[in-house]
């Protein structure tokens, strides 16, 4: 039986992929061979020596401590593009709550209760209304940075009403680049897109370079009735120099996911509960991927979508037991590994090997199961971090 544990609210499509002849899955699950969870915070959370994957069933993985597991072997997955449209959505809302009088409008009227007469209500909201007039999405420039799954569908759609897109993203993956319009114009520096935009959205992952990528100094260049959107993390923007530029009238709007103390109760705030990706479909896009990539991993020993470990996929052949290991990818290892076989004439039908910056993955159908004492032969190999057979 496999464990797997779980955090947060993961969708029931998901979770019924795991056969219950096969997985016991759970939040009290005590020794689980993996982990699935979507936001759940893991820096200060012991980890069980047992947890060979941790799937995250969502994009983001700042809140898994990757570099740590990378070190202990541990396999961390995301399901990359699965909940993309519920934000791209969202940040359509998003600007077009910036641009009308949406929340402000619905505010007053909802001063009005205390009004008996329908003609008196309607004389009044006519006077009243031009103070919730706005502005056309059409016609206005947008700029994205980050041109990934989420960047590149809320560019598309801001082209399909009539905006100009500007794009700045220097890692741009091939598979992004197809996915993105040509229209979309591309510029050099986040600098050079700030300075022209009516609003920008922004759609980075939350890491070292991206830390404060709005801050004091790159709000200065920004249009004084720009609109900001921040659907990607917290740590992207500084937001107390948000709320500066906002009050001194150099900026026009802040519109985000993630409500920080300094940004409640303000005026030219929208702050949302990271909802994001809170839609029937995108829980379930990802809990259903989460669970598939999971249930390959510990069945077949495959990798796909991996934020830490190379892809690495092999069919399952004619052999009779396949072996995957862990190593620290420095030369020798795998010739040693496979010195122990030829030793013990173990024969090794299939094989794959692949690395990915400090760590080697590999997977190996052999013709039938080792000894026990040739398992603890593979495992004492040097720099090899962990085994298993399957
Ligand atoms: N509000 C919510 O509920 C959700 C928030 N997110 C956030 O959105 C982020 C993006 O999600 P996806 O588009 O699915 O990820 P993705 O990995 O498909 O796209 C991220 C893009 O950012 C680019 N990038 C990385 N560093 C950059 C930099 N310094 N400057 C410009 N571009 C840079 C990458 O090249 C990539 O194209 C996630 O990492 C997560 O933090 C994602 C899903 C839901
Ligand atoms: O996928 C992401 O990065 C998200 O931020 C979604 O978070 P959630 O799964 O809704 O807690």
């Amino acid at each position: 039986m496999y464990q797997i544990r779980t955090y947060n609210k993961i969708s029931d499509k998901g979770l019924s992929r795991f056969s219950k002849d096969q997985y016991n899955v759970g939040e009290d699950v005590g020794q689980p061979d993996a982990v699935i969870l979507r936001s759940q915070k893991l820096h200060n959370e012991p980890l069980p020596e047992s947890v060979l994957g941790v799937a995250r069933a969502g994009a983001g993985v700042n809140n898994v401590p990757v570099e740590e597991y990378t070190k202990k072997g541990i396999v961390v997955f995301n399901t990359p593009g699965a909940n993309a449209n519920a934000v791209k959505e969202l940040v359509l809302a998003g600007m077009l709550l910036g641009s009308r009088g949406i929340l402000q409008g619905k505010d007053y009227v909802n001063t009005l209760g205390d009004m008996t007469d329908a003609g008196e209500m309607s004389k009044l909201l006519e006077a009243e209304k031009k103070r919730f007039a706005g502005s056309e999405l059409a016609g206005k420039k947008l700029g994205i940075i980050g041109l990934g799954a989420i960047g590149s569908m809320v560019a598309n759609a801001a082209l399909a009403l009539d905006m100009e897109v500007l794009g700045f993203d220097p890692a741009l993956s091939v598979e992004a680049a197809w996915r993105l319009s040509s229209n979309v114009r591309r510029m050099e520096s986040v600098q050079a897109l700030l300075s022209q935009v009516d609003y920008v959205s922004l759609h980075v992952p939350a890491i070292e370079a991206t830390r404060n990528l709005i801050n004091a100094e790159t709000l200065s260049v920004m249009k004084p009735n720009a609109v900001i959107l921040n659907f990607a993390r917290e740590a992207i923007v500084d937001a107390s120099a948000v709320v500066e530029a906002l009050n001194a009238g150099k900026l026009g709007q802040y519109i985000c996911d993630f409500p920080e103390p300094c940004l409640i109760g303000h005026d030219k705030v929208v702050a949302l509960p990271h909802i994001g990706a809170s839609t029937a479909e995108a829980e379930e896009n990802c809990a259903v991927m989460a669970a598939n990539q999971l249930m390959d991993f510990l069945e077949n020993g495959n990798i796909v979508n991996s934020v830490n470990f190379p892809h690495t996929v092999m069919a399952r052949g004619e052999g009779g037991c396949r072996i995957t290991f862990t190593n620290e990818n420095v030369s020798g290892v795998l010739g040693n590994v496979l010195s122990v076989f030829a030793a013990n004439n173990v024969n090794v039908i299939d094989m794959v090997n692949k690395s990915r910056n400090d760590v080697a993955y590999n997977i190996l159908d052999l013709a039938e199961k080792p000894s026990e004492d040739v398992i603890a032969a593979l495992k004492a190999v040097e720099h090899v971090i962990s085994l298993r057979v399957i």
